[in-house]
């Protein structure tokens, strides 16, 4: 598992950009590597706004959007086409306006979907494809997935995995059905740490001074369990792109020297 690195833009705009500019870049390398690439979004104003900026981006089209593989970090678990859905702000962000394989973009069910009201067979379902789509060199259940993106909460959740819930607690299962969820809407499904960090690469993103407090304790050693931000790590690179109102308790071991 890598050690995590901080990257500081002047503020969330410019964050969202330079994330856009970093994911198109990482995509076209990873197809240049392999012949396509695999990506979680986030859900969240952070994760939204880098979907927009790449979207207005003319860089957008130097990749195969058609051999992208698609997952979600988490969704909240309610009808389709619901305006609060991370999938629906995804699809107006960004996947409306490239040439996704729709195959290739693997969604978590909705509430109103094949399994109706059941947020634990929804997660069962996302975990069974995770792992059929795993290969061999993925030493697991979860793809290797090359980038996973994800937004970081006041009280330092990441995805749909809150402080000391039961999500952060699951040793077994690579998805899970989260209820009495502190933030709205209360269910939801969520990928467990543990899958996070199949990632190569996990990418923090966040913004603004109501969450430099979980930033800094997750970078200075808090436990992921009271801060699940701290246990999200890539296999090669950990990621905090923050504005600098998010870094403003950064520990000065994580800041540039100064030139
Ligand atoms: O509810 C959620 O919130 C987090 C963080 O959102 P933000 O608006 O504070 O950036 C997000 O990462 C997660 O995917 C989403 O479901």
């Amino acid at each position: 598992m890598s050690n995590p690195q901080v990257v500081v833009h002047r503020d969330g705009d410019l964050l969202a950009a330079a994330a856009a500019a970093r994911l198109v870049t990482r995509i076209v390398d990873a197809q240049a590597a392999r012949g396509s690439a695999s990506v979680v979004l986030t859900g969240g104003r952070t994760g939204t706004a880098v979907l927009e900026h790449l979207n207005r981006n003319a860089a957008r089209d130097a990749v195969d959007w058609s051999r992208v593989d698609l997952f979600w970090g988490d969704e909240r678990f309610l009808p389709s086409g619901h305006a609060e859905r991370n999938e629906t702000q995804a699809r107006a962000a960004l996947l409306d306006h490239v040439s996704v394989d729709p195959s290739r973009v693997h969604v978590m069910e909705p509430s109103d979907g094949k399994f109706g009201d059941d947020p634990e067979a929804a997660a069962a379902e996302y975990a069974s494809l995770l792992a059929s789509l795993a290969r061999p060199e993925d030493h697991g259940d979860v793809p290797s997935f090359d980038v996973c993106m994800l937004g970081v909460g006041e009280e330092g959740h990441v995805a749909s995995v809150f402080p000391d819930s039961p999500a952060v607690h699951e040793k077994e299962r690579s998805v899970v059905a989260v209820r009495n969820c502190p933030k709205p809407p209360p269910t939801r499904v969520s990928l467990t740490l543990a899958s996070v960090r199949s990632a190569q690469e996990v990418w923090l993103m966040t913004t603004g001074e109501a969450k430099a407090a979980a930033v800094a304790m997750a970078l200075d050693g808090a436990g992921e369990v009271q801060l699940p931000a701290a246990g999200a790590r890539g296999r090669r690179r950990t990621l905090w792109l923050l504005d600098s109102a998010a870094a403003s308790a950064v520990p000065a071991l994580f800041k540039p020297p100064l030139a």
